[in-house]
């Protein structure tokens, strides 16, 4: 269990998360919606270690009851963008995060090799991310991500530049990698079809500053839902999100 407490995050001007705690189980996918501007990437950075440096962050990150440093090797984090290097190869940058968990070039390059084919990009190593579709990238960006092995993912609105089709599929393959490779992942999304699609929780976040004001359980496993199952569970997070509207 990757457990958050009393995160209070600001500048020396304003509060933009206050006293916020959740916990993620290890394995599942925990939603964390809210209306923009209320924080969640906020969290999710400062939860990988990287939050910007005019922003002061304090709070306590707990793994399996103990407090951990960040960034933690348990712990991987995609930002909003793919943010993907234009001037490296797909396979130099699925490589990366290996790199930057101190493997060298060759050994990254040889740790990613096998991966491709699973992750829909057989035949892409040696192009450059603007020669892929929108769909690609994502895959390839997810590769960097969790070819890291952590234990934990935070995921920023991975889909929300895909077209409706590419994200249902984008999904369906999420989870299908979950379930190959149970992880703990918090995925932050504006998209109330996603959440309830995808997530076994969904954390509602009002703010600023930022807060939780509802957890919420989805019911039946996500291979089980179905659209007409799930609408009145929207309709419970459309009121809460506009009750809690700032
Ligand atoms: N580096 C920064 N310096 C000062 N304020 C910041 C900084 N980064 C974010 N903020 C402010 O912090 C608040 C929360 O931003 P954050 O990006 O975490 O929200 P969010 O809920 O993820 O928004 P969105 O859904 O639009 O991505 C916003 O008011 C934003 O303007």
């Amino acid at each position: 269990m990757l457990d958050l407490r009393g995160l209070t995050i600001g500048t020396d001007a304003a509060m933009l998360v206050g006293d916020l705690s959740l916990s993620l189980p290890m394995t599942g996918i925990t939603a964390l919606i809210g209306p923009s501007g209320c924080g969640k990437s906020s969290v999710l950075k400062w939860s990988a270690g990287i939050l910007p440096k005019d922003l002061d962050g304090e709070g306590q990150l707990m793994l399996d009851g103990q407090a951990i440093a960040r960034p933690c090797p348990a712990i991987s984090y995609q930002p909003q963008s793919d943010a993907l290097f234009p001037w490296l190869t797909v396979a130099q940058n699925a490589a990366l995060g290996l790199q930057v968990r101190g493997l060298s070039r060759a050994e990254a390059l040889n740790r990613v090799a096998p991966l491709f084919s699973s992750f829909g990009l057989k035949g892409t190593e040696g192009q450059f991310p603007d020669q892929l579709s929108g769909g690609m990238r994502q895959r390839a960006a997810f590769l960097r991500t969790v070819v890291q092995d952590s234990r934990y993912v935070l995921l920023d609105e991975p889909f929300s530049a895909l077209d409706a089709v590419t994200r249902l599929r984008m999904q369906d393959w999420l989870i299908a990698r979950l379930a190959e490779r149970p992880r703990g992942v918090l995925l932050v999304t504006h998209d109330l079809h996603e959440a309830t699609r995808l997530a076994d929780v969904i954390l509602v976040m009002a703010g600023p500053p930022g807060r939780i004001v509802a957890e919420i359980p989805v019911p039946h496993p996500p291979t089980q839902r179905s659209e007409a199952a799930l609408a009145p569970l929207r309709d419970e997070l459309k009121s809460l999100l506009l009750e809690n509207a700032p």
